[in-house]
């Protein structure tokens, strides 16, 4: 078995909020007065058991509860990105979602303060990485709108915009409007689609909201005219296996998705969506395909659309080629 914490990769599908381990969640709830059900990490992980999506975002916006300062957003974000340079990450874009916070009180100073800091110490030792802002869409297009005008002034901190939470009953086609309002402001697009709703979301997604990416898709494949525009498009498809397993998307791992996409020609890609949920990181999302059968041909060709799909110039590509090529070490 390859050891894919030595393979340098691009991880592009990932929450901030959903890289808050118990520990840390423990230390920020003591910290800041907010009670837990446990103070106990191993007790707190072991409920970490779910139905479906909705399950997971219940527990998921409880413990966010715990975020109130801007060292703690400094702290979760530092957390992620260490995490993310052992699991051989090279190049890291990561969602964050200000709304629960500033819906909770939290001042978006705070939150925004706190990641682009941490953000700006990892490039300094030499991480490329890229801060991408997502918009709960159960909270519909307005608060999604005031949002988008809400972090104009942190306008340089981020390099797109993207849409989560609950999917059933809220389809791309509402959030027309704002996409193209952050795509006139340069920013890239991307959206959960295609978790849970059905390939109608992802068709959505490309011709409403004109993303660049697709996270998730799976269900995508159930449309035999969509697939065949995701590989002539080469939308990328930013797949997380331990999540999709977890959230029961997917049965069981032999049976994802990603091979039948990878065998279609699409731009798959693979991260770990939300890593202190789901059982592991990056590298171990790469290291549970290769376990159900994944081919070494088929594992790299994920790590050169790792790439591709970045939102990068041409230049910085090139180098985080180059250095993907050079021997680890
Ligand atoms: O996988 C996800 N899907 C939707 N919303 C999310 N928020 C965090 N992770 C997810
Ligand atoms: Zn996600």
């Amino acid at each position: 078995m390859t050891d894919w914490s030595a393979v340098p990769k691009a991880e592009i599908h990932l929450h901030l909020e959903g890289a808050l381990e118990s520990e840390l969640l423990v230390e920020l709830a003591q910290r800041n007065g907010v009670p837990l059900p446990s103070y106990d990490p191993a007790v707190l992980d072991a409920r970490y058991r779910f139905g479906d999506l909705q399950d997971f975002l219940d527990v998921y916006f409880v413990n966010l509860a715990v975020m109130r300062t801007e060292q703690d957003f400094h702290d979760l974000a530092a957390l992620y990105l260490r995490r993310a340079r052992e699991a051989g990450v090279v190049r890291a874009e990561s969602f964050f979602n200000p709304m629960v916070h500033v819906r909770a009180g939290v001042p978006l100073e705070a939150v925004m303060h706190g990641y682009a800091g941490a953000f700006a110490d990892a490039r300094r030792d030499g991480l490329s990485c890229a801060l991408v802002l997502d918009f709960t869409r159960d909270l519909g297009a307005e608060a999604a709108d005031e949002m988008l005008t809400a972090v104009a002034p942190y306008r340089d901190l981020i390099i797109g915009v993207g849409l989560d939470s609950t999917e059933i009953g809220y389809p791309p086609s509402l959030f027309r409007d704002v996409f193209a309002r952050a795509a006139a402001n340069g920013l890239h697009r991307t959206c959960h689609a295609g978790e849970e709703g059905d390939a109608e979301y992802v068709r959505q997604a490309l011709d409403d909201l004109g993303v660049e990416r697709v996270d998730h898709g799976l269900r995508a494949m159930e449309d035999p005219e969509l697939v065949r525009r995701l590989a002539d498009e080469q939308i990328a498809v930013n797949v997380c296996p331990l999540s999709n397993v977890a959230l029961r998307a997917v049965d069981r791992m032999e049976v994802h998705p990603v091979f039948a996409m990878l065998e279609a020609g699409i731009r798959v890609t693979v991260s770990s969506d939300d890593p202190a949920y789901f059982g592991g990181q990056v590298d171990a999302n790469f290291a549970a395909l290769e376990q159900v059968g994944a081919t070494e041909e088929q594992l790299a060709a994920i790590v050169a659309n790792s790439f591709a799909a970045a939102w990068v110039d041409d230049a910085e590509r090139a180098e985080l080629e180059v250095r993907s090529a050079a021997p680890a070490g």
